[in-house]
């Protein structure tokens, strides 16, 4: 079975106007997932409905065996410390030091108490090293985050979810903010991070040609409908079409 399984998922904000319309796709543990489509397709709200953070209307979304929309509180925050969540602007707090920020990741395993009081074990915190080192930010471990560069921020932002061990990663259009060396440096860790910890990662891109090089499978939206599922090679123009309704020259980044 698929480590994610997600079937008639749909939608709306407000009555009339369906934002995700009968969505289904699988992701398998260890792959890499990028979902497609212009703007307002609807590519952060299904990122969103997959871990609650936006409640679906209608549809399952089945990860790690369990029906994530039947679950009551408690269950949820079990089961969102196995779902990671990096975002555009990296949701930090600027004012913390990166290694604080990275704990942050735990919070989902501790008491409200421990999480006010900031208790972490020994041996979190050497997972934390070993993560920004892994990232190659260890240097920066003691300083604000607000003193770092996009790219650093959003390494630290990649360390936070993978602190909490997770299976699944969601990235909400990790690399928008970012320039283009810095953008292939956080996708080279997502790749890496699928291939080497076997993370499964779904990413949000406006790029067409980066999640060309980096999938295994794509997803395309087009007004809330998903109009491609299938490999990176299977995304031909004429399914770029489908999913922009224009030519792919106008959607590679350089
Ligand atoms: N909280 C909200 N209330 C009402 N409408 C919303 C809300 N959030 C999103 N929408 C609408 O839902 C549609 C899909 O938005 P969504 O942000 O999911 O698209 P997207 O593909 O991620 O777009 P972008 O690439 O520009 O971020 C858009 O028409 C948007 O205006």
């Amino acid at each position: 079975m698929a480590l994610l399984e997600v079937q008639g998922l749909t939608k709306s904000y407000q009555a009339n106007v369906t934002v995700l319309q009968d969505i289904h796709f699988h992701a398998e543990a260890g792959e890499f997932l990028s979902i497609i489509g212009p703007s307002g397709a609807g590519k952060s709200t299904l990122l969103r409905c997959l871990n609650r953070l936006i409640e679906a209307d209608a549809g399952d979304i089945t990860f790690d065996k369990k029906n994530i929309r039947d679950l009551k509180r408690n269950e949820l925050r079990k089961v969102r410390t196995d779902i990671g969540m990096v975002f555009q602007h990296y949701n930090l707090v600027p004012r913390l030091t990166v290694i604080e920020n990275v704990l942050h990741g735990r919070f989902g395993y501790k008491s409200t108490l421990q999480g006010i009081l900031g208790l972490f074990s020994e041996e979190e915190k050497e997972r934390a090293f070993f993560l920004l080192k892994k990232l190659g930010i260890e240097e920066h471990a003691y300083k604000r985050c607000d003193q770092l560069s996009g790219g650093q921020q959003q390494r630290v932002g990649i360390c936070r979810a993978l602190i909490q061990n997770p299976k699944l990663i969601l990235c909400d259009e990790p690399i928008a903010s970012l320039d283009p060396h810095s953008s292939k440096v956080i996708m080279d860790y997502l790749k890496s991070i699928t291939e080497e910890m076997g993370i499964t990662c779904i990413v949000n891109l406006h790029q067409v040609d980066v999640a060309q090089s980096y999938s295994d499978r794509v997803i395309g939206l087009n007004s809330g409908k998903l109009v491609f599922e299938g490999s990176a090679v299977q995304l031909t123009q004429s399914f770029i079409r489908d999913v922009y309704g224009m030519d792919t020259k106008e959607l590679i980044t350089g």
